[in-house]
């Protein structure tokens, strides 16, 4: 399945339990350039189709982005849904904004550093309603070390597998109540099958 594929079906899986989850007229997105960046970008997108006052922040360097974040920035300014690259001017002033974490997702695998650090410290200084997307960023998906920093979210959406990293003891304060998200992989017991089925082929997953 394309990855374009997955993260549109993430997307839509994660504004649904979001809108069912919390009531809100505006949103900041905050989104990193790997494809946790681009699952955030896809969730502002469809917010702002469903009317909400969205702002997409892009953290970091949008000429880095992965393939797929690429593609849906593209497509979010084709649809002029607002984004931005700076928190500078964007910074919201209504209380009820929901934050929506993007900044890292699985592939976080260093010392979160600034820019991303610095936004990192400014949602958990802020009081708003702040949802992860995968996971918190700045936690390891494989063991919940902190690198630094990470997120306090009020709620995490995981996407496909809940992470090893949330059974660490530290977690929980970070990640706030988790929620699977289903979006189309297979079973885990079929998925290592065709893992080990792949690899005895030869075949790089
Ligand atoms: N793999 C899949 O099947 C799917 C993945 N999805 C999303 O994709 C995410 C994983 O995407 P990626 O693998 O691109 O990982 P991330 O989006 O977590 O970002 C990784 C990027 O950040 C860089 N990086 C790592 N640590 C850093 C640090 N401390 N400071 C600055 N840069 C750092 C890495 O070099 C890499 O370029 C998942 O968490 C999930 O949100 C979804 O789109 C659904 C499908
Ligand atoms: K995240």
């Amino acid at each position: 399945m394309p990855s374009l594929v997955l993260m549109e079906r993430a997307a839509i899986a994660t504004v649904e339990a979001m809108m069912k989850d919390f009531e809100f007229k505006s949103a900041l997105i905050l989104c990193g350039t790997g494809n946790n960046g681009g699952d955030g970008i896809a969730v502002g997108r469809l917010l702002h189709q469903a009317g909400k006052a969205v702002t997409i922040c892009v953290v970091g360097d949008p000429e880095r982005a992965s393939e797929e974040t690429a593609a849906q920035l593209k497509i979010a300014r084709n649809l002029n849904v607002p984004c931005v690259y700076s928190l500078e001017n964007s910074w919201p002033n209504d209380p009820d904004t929901l934050i929506v974490d993007a900044l890292f997702g699985i592939g976080l695998d260093r010392e979160v550093e600034d820019p991303y650090l610095e936004v990192i410290r400014r949602v958990n200084d802020g009081t708003f309603r702040t949802v992860a997307i995968d996971i918190p960023s700045g936690l390891s998906a494989d063991n919940g070390y902190v690198f630094g920093a990470a997120v306090i979210a009020d709620k995490t959406y995981s996407i496909g597998f809940f992470k090893k990293g949330f059974s660490s003891q530290e977690s929980p304060a970070f990640t706030g109540e988790i929620q699977l998200l289903n979006i189309g992989y297979p079973p885990l017991t079929e998925l290592a099958h065709i893992i080990d089925q792949e690899e005895s082929n030869g075949e790089q997953i």
